[in-house]
C-alpha cells in the first residue's frame, strides 16, 4: 500500500478561507504538495508592498561572504516584521493560509527583477549538516503581471507558474522521504520583457521571531 505522507497544509476542498479572505485553488500537485493559488494578496496590498520596498531593494548578495552572486541576479529586501498595518494583516493571513504560528515566520522578502534578472534553480531549505530550525514552507506571491517570462519553474515536476498579480505559489519540503522534498527545486525563469515583482514567506519548523524585539541574526539565503 502506497502512504501519503502528512503534508503541513491541509486543503481539501476547492478553496482555502482565512479570516479575511477566500483563496481559490487553481492548480494542485499531491506529492510534494504545490498548490497555485488566486487571489492570496489584493491589488492595493500588492501596490502597497512594492512601495514599500522600492528604493530599499539590494542587489543580490549570497553565502557567508556576500558575494554578489550569479544565482540570483535581482534585488532584494527583507520587510521588517509587522512593519506597518498593511503587512501585520497580510502576515497574519499567510500563518493562517500556510498552517504554520507567525512566531515560525520570516520577515516577508520582496524580490525584484529587471528584464533578463533571473533565479537559477535552487532549494529554500538549508542543505548544510547542522541547519536547525530549517526552513519546512515557501509562498512566493506575484506582486505584478510580469509582461513576459519570469515564471517560477519546477524542473522535476515539470511546472511553470506564470506571475500574476494577487496569485501565489505554495509549496513544502518537510518530508520524511528526503526526494520528495528535492523534488521542490525551483527557479525564477529570466524576465524577457517588462518587470517582475514577488514576495516570498517562509516558515521554520520552530519558532524564529523573538518574543520582544531583540537584535536578530541576519537571515540567511539559501545554500
Ligand atoms: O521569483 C520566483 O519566481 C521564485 C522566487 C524564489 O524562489 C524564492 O524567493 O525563494
Ligand atoms: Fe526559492
Amino acid at each position: 500500500m502506497i502512504v501519503q505522507e502528512q503534508t503541513i497544509l491541509q486543503a481539501s476542498g476547492n478553496r482555502i478561507r482565512t479570516k479575511d479572505r477566500d483563496i481559490p485553488i487553481v492548480a494542485r500537485i499531491g506529492e510534494p504538495l504545490v498548490l497555485v493559488l488566486d487571489n492570496v494578496l489584493s491589488g492595493g496590498e500588492c501596490d502597497a508592498l512594492i512601495a514599500l520596498a522600492q528604493g530599499r531593494v539590494r542587489r543580490a548578495r549570497i553565502g557567508p561572504a556576500r558575494a554578489e552572486s550569479e544565482i540570483r541576479t535581482g534585488s532584494g529586501v527583507f520587510l521588517e516584521e509587522g512593519e506597518d498595518d498593511v503587512i501585520r494583516r497580510i502576515e497574519e493571513r499567510l500563518a493562517e493560509l500556510m498552517n504554520v504560528p507567525l512566531p515560525h515566520a520570516e520577515p516577508l522578502q520582496i524580490l525584484h527583477y529587471r528584464a533578463g534578472e533571473c533565479y537559477r534553480p535552487h532549494v529554500d531549505y538549508f542543505t548544510s549538516g547542522n541547519a536547525v530550525n530549517n526552513r519546512i514552507s515557501t509562498l512566493v506571491m506575484y506582486l505584478n503581471d510580469a509582461e513576459e517570462g519570469g515564471e517560477t519553474w519546477f524542473p522535476s515536476l515539470r511546472l511553470a507558474v506564470a506571475p500574476r498579480k494577487g496569485s501565489a505559489v505554495y509549496f513544502e519540503y518537510f518530508y520524511q522521504d528526503e526526494r520528495l522534498n528535492e523534488l521542490t527545486l525551483h527557479a525564477g525563469m529570466p524576465v524577457a520583457a517588462g518587470e517582475k515583482w514577488v514576495a516570498t514567506q517562509w516558515m521554520r519548523r520552530q519558532r524564529y521571531r523573538q518574543e520582544e524585539l531583540a537584535p536578530r541574526q541576519e537571515v540567511r539565503e539559501p545554500d
